[in-house]
């Protein structure tokens, strides 16, 4: 019997808890233990599940019960000139999907933006955001707690960031809802995402509030920060980085490599982006952001769940004389390129790809530049379906690549 077999029993006795087994032995042994557990207990053969090509030990910060690895196939496109404050050069972008088509799309757009020397790209604006919420008597309690963070700012700012080296408390905009107070604390987290730096500073700040007024504590985050959850607050104030990318491509090259025409994608983007999605009460005005969101976030690490904010992203055309002009524009992208599971082995390879590997000089840089080029990829990804509606190749594209 293998240590694995035996742990495997003891779960089976009720003698060991499926959560305890690296206390007993190596993280990869755990996992092998777990996969015969469930395979005895159901048809699974996880054969494939356990051949996964890292030390289990370094997924410990991101898995619980971990059985093995899901495996999804990881492309590349590009490579794509970018212009941006922070990404600047020649970028292969590494994709991880299961859509076929997804990337040979999002490919066309990258050499259709290259060809047509490359695309712009800009945060204009970043902070990551948790919001509390806290209880008092009523509308007067809760004035009272509103002054006292306006005029205690100071003290907020120390409270936070005693708990980082890195991140810097922007700002704290307050809500009142009856006997509820919110608090939006807004931090600068440089290179990492910035979720569990951003609530742990916000714990520390919410007990002063805790101590020097009325209000108590209900939850650390009360939604209104939002995370991971549609909401319009993050459309229009931003979380994470609010990142645009444009470019302007000849009328011959859309012609010539998207077989339609400027006017053809700009009345596309018209109806399907801008009118469709207002009628559909979308906060999403745009093709499928998410798609290059998604596969990027994937590749890189990033947060699986908040492609959810990713999608909070506007596309706009415009057919000029001899050229298309086309943005998106993406209020809040959340990425960093450091914590989280940016340090597991093939999401740091990917950003090595990038040459975004850790935190930038200075820092927030190498952030900044994944959001820049995150962005350009959105835009191919939308230029090139776009063009497809416009030509009517969507279906025909699916049919060959995709099934
Ligand atoms: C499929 C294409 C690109 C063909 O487009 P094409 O112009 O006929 O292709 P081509 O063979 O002439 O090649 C042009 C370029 O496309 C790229 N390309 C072409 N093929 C490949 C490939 N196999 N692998 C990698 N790259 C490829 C490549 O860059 C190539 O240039 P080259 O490098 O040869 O000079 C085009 O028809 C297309 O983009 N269609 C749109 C497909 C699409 O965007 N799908 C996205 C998913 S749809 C979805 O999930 C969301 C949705 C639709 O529901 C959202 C909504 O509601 O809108
Ligand atoms: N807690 C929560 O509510 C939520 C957590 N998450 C999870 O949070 C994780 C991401 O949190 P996040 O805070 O990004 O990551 P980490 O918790 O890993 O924090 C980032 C770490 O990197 C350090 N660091 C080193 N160099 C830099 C640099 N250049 N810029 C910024 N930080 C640097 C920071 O040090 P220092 O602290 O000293 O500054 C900090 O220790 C993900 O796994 C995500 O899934 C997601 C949603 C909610």
């Amino acid at each position: 019997m293998t240590d694995a077999d035996e742990l495997a029993e003891q779960v089976r006795a009720g003698d060991l808890r499926l959560h305890e087994l690296e206390d007993h032995a190596d993280h990869d042994t755990a996992a092998e233990a777990r996969r015969k557990l469930l395979e005895s207990e159901t048809d699974a053969d996880l054969g494939t599940v356990g051949d996964y090509a890292f030390d289990a030990e370094l997924a410990e910060p991101n898995i619980e019960n971990m059985v093995g690895a899901a495996q999804i196939p990881m492309g590349v496109v590009g490579p794509v000139v970018v212009s941006g404050g922070s990404a600047e050069g020649d970028y292969y972008l590494p994709l991880a999907t299961t859509e076929g088509a997804l990337l040979a799309s999002v490919n066309r757009g990258c050499s259709v933006i290259s060809t047509a020397g490359g695309a712009d790209a800009r945060v204009t604006k970043n902070g990551m955001t948790r919001a509390p919420v806290f209880r008092v008597q009523g509308i007067v309690e809760a004035e009272e707690v509103v002054n006292w963070v306006r005029d205690h700012r100071d003290e907020l700012v120390e409270a936070a960031e005693a708990t980082t080296n890195h991140g810097k408390l922007e700002d704290v905009t307050t809500y009142v809802v009856g006997d509820s107070v919110f608090l939006r604390f807004v931090y600068d987290t440089k290179d990492a995402m910035g979720m569990n730096m951003a609530t742990i500073a916000t714990g520390e700040a919410a007990s002063l509030v805790e101590e020097e007024t009325p209000a108590s504590l209900v939850a650390l985050s009360g939604n209104l920060c939002t995370d991971k959850k549609p909401a319009a607050i993050n459309a229009v104030e931003g979380r994470g980085r609010s990142v645009t990318a444009d470019v302007r491509i000849p009328r011959e090259t859309v012609e010539n490599r998207l077989h339609t025409t400027p006017e053809a994608i700009e009345e596309a983007n018209t109806r399907k982006n801008l009118v469709g999605s207002a009628k559909a009460g979308s906060l999403g005005f745009n093709a499928h952001a998410a798609n290059t969101i998604a596969a990027a976030f994937l590749a890189t690490g990033q947060d699986a769940a908040q492609v959810v904010e990713g999608s909070n992203a506007i596309t706009t055309v415009e057919a000029r004389d001899e050229e298309l002009y086309a943005s998106v524009s993406i209020a809040s992208l959340e990425v960093g390129t450091v914590g989280g599971g940016t340090k597991l082995p093939t999401q740091t390879e990917a950003l090595d790809v990038l040459g975004l590997r850790g935190g930038g000089d200075p820092p927030g840089s190498n952030a900044d530049a994944l959001a820049e080029i995150i962005a350009v990829g959105a835009l191919a990804g939308e230029l090139s379906l776009l063009a497809a509606l416009a030509s009517r190749h969507l279906s025909s594209a699916h049919e060959e690549l995709g099934r």
